[in-house]
């Protein structure tokens, strides 16, 4: 599979002196076309890194490369991003929005979105207007209209029900499958995940783990082991207790090493 995302050395400091926050220090991974997801609990760096891509900051240092050329050079118009916290003005209308932007972007599917991400009873509606399922559905909608090479979605899932979260991952899925988008999933939750062709694990501004192709298949489990607890699988109770004080011992990636070994087993057997 070829490679989509490949950061090198990338840092991004706020502030200064006594007050500065590293959220990213020298992240290098490297993430395959697909569907990947970029893995991480609260302020891991997650934002920060995806504001670097859609060029909404500026790093420190370091590099950038989508499908193979640098972050400058590419043009933003074939990437679409769903942020967390949109900033689209509530009048505008869901059906002439994703309009607008599918013919600035070249292709009009506001059809196919529509269909695909449930949004027919609220075409004509605002986005002021609409439930917080719908807003998600939509905002994501809107990242793929126009068909883009690639999508970056940040918390596609937070604040649906279940119903809102299975359809966007339908959707999502089948827009990938169909056209070839790569899609990158940001997120702080580690469960019920789809098909993934490869996977980046953030913790506290470094990468923890990069599987990618095979060892992806394999890793099963993100866990933090403190104390008097382990959490596995649940990044938001992990949160709730670094919050309380607590350091977690370790992190890992359960299933890493077992992919490792299988690896190693599949290789010596060729
Ligand atoms: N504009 C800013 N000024 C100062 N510090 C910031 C700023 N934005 C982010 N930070 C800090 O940088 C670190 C990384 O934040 P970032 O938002 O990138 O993490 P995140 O993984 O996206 O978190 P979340 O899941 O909560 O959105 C955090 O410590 C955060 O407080």
């Amino acid at each position: 599979m070829r490679q989509l995302l490949e950061v090198s050395d990338l840092s991004k400091t706020y502030g200064r002196e006594k007050s500065a926050v590293k959220a990213l220090d020298s992240v290098t991974f490297t993430l395959t076309e697909g569907i990947s997801y970029i893995l991480g609990p609260n302020g891991s760096g997650k934002s920060t890194l995806i504001k670097i891509i859609a060029k909404l900051i500026r790093s420190d240092s370091g590099e950038v490369r989508i499908e193979g050329k640098p972050l400058p050079e590419y043009p933003l118009q074939k990437a679409g991003f769903a942020f967390e916290r949109p900033v689209l003005h509530p009048r505008l209308k869901v059906g002439e929005y994703l309009m607008e932007v599918a013919e600035y972007r070249g292709e009009d599917n506001t059809e196919d979105l529509i269909e695909l991400f449930g949004l027919e009873s609220v075409r004509k509606r605002r986005f002021g207007e609409l439930s917080m399922g719908y807003k998600r559905r939509f905002l994501v909608a809107v990242a793929f209209a126009g068909y883009p090479r690639v999508v970056f979605l940040d918390e596609p899932f937070s604040n649906v029900d279940i119903i809102a979260k299975t359809e966007i991952m339908e959707g999502i899925q089948t827009v990938q499958k169909e056209r070839g988008i790569s899609v990158v999933v940001v997120s702080h939750v580690f469960d019920n995940l789809p098909k993934i062709d490869s996977l980046v694990v953030l913790y506290g501004g470094k990468v923890i783990a990069n599987p990618v192709g095979k060892a992806v298949k394999l890793l099963k489990k993100v866990r933090f082991i403190f104390e008097d607890e382990t959490v596995e699988n649940d990044l938001t109770r992990a949160v709730e207790l670094i919050r309380k004080g607590k350091d977690p011992r370790e992190v890992e990636c359960a299933g890493i090493e077992e992919s490792i070994i299988e690896l190693l087993r599949e290789g010596s057997k060729s």
